[in-house]
């Protein structure tokens, strides 16, 4: 993805969780990384140093695209949900505008992939980042690789395009409100 030029380095909010510490799911629900999927990703996020996060995600048979092999589109997602996460260590609610995936090698089912994403830049709403998952381990073969630009928005944008139905369970929920409440004590 071209770079945006006078980007601004990414700030650590003072109140992002600890290098180390899983960041958890941003919704239950949430085909990425929510608890409540039976056959989502339940991606693990991981606060790293500085604006940058690791997570693991294992493929799993409904995962497939081609026999024994991980659908690209739940590749992408992976990256994408850990691309995603970022947004916790900024404090920052951001949905992805633009996702640019290469696919470097196959990903068989039952491989375990090692994720490491990073924020290379802000402009304004506009917030560049970059990830990677890798076979074997967090230093091992890449497999996937992708560009994004997120693109801040306030929690009123789910709750004008997100269906009634979801929308009023996630607001019943004082654990969902106070987990996207989180996100708008921005400095
Ligand atoms: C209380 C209950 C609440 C419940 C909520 C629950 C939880 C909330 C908490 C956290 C959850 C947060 C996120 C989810 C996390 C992870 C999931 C993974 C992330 C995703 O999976 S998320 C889903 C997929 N995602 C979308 O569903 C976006 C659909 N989309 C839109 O909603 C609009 O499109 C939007 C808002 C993106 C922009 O619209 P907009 O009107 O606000 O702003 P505008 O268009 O002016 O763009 C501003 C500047 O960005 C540039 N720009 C925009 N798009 C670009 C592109 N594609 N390429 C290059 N540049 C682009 C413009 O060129 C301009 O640049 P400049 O300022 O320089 O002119």
């Amino acid at each position: 993805m071209s770079a945006s030029t006078n980007l601004k380095p990414p700030e650590r909010h003072p109140d992002a969780p600890a290098p180390g510490e899983l960041l958890g799911p941003h919704y239950d629900e949430c085909f990425g990384c929510g608890g409540g999927q039976e056959h989502g990703l339940h991606l693990a996020a991981r606060a790293g140093e500085g604006v940058s996060v690791t997570a693991e995600f294992t493929v799993k048979k409904a995962h497939q695209g081609a026999p024994g092999l991980a659908h690209g589109g739940v590749l992408a997602s992976a990256l994408d949900e850990t691309l995603g996460s970022l947004n916790w260590l900024l404090r920052t609610i951001a949905v992805t505008g633009r996702l640019e995936v290469d696919f470097v090698r196959p990903v068989p089912v039952d491989t375990k992939l090692h994720l490491d994403a990073k924020v290379t830049g802000v402009k304004g709403r506009k917030i560049y980042s970059t990830a990677t998952g890798r076979l074997g381990g967090p230093d091992g073969e890449i497999a996937v690789k992708a560009d994004a630009l997120f693109i801040e928005v306030k929690v009123d944008h789910f709750i004008e395009h997100g269906r009634d139905e979801e929308i009023k369970a996630a607001m019943d929920d004082p654990d969902q409100v106070r987990r996207a409440r989180a996100f708008e004590v921005n400095p």
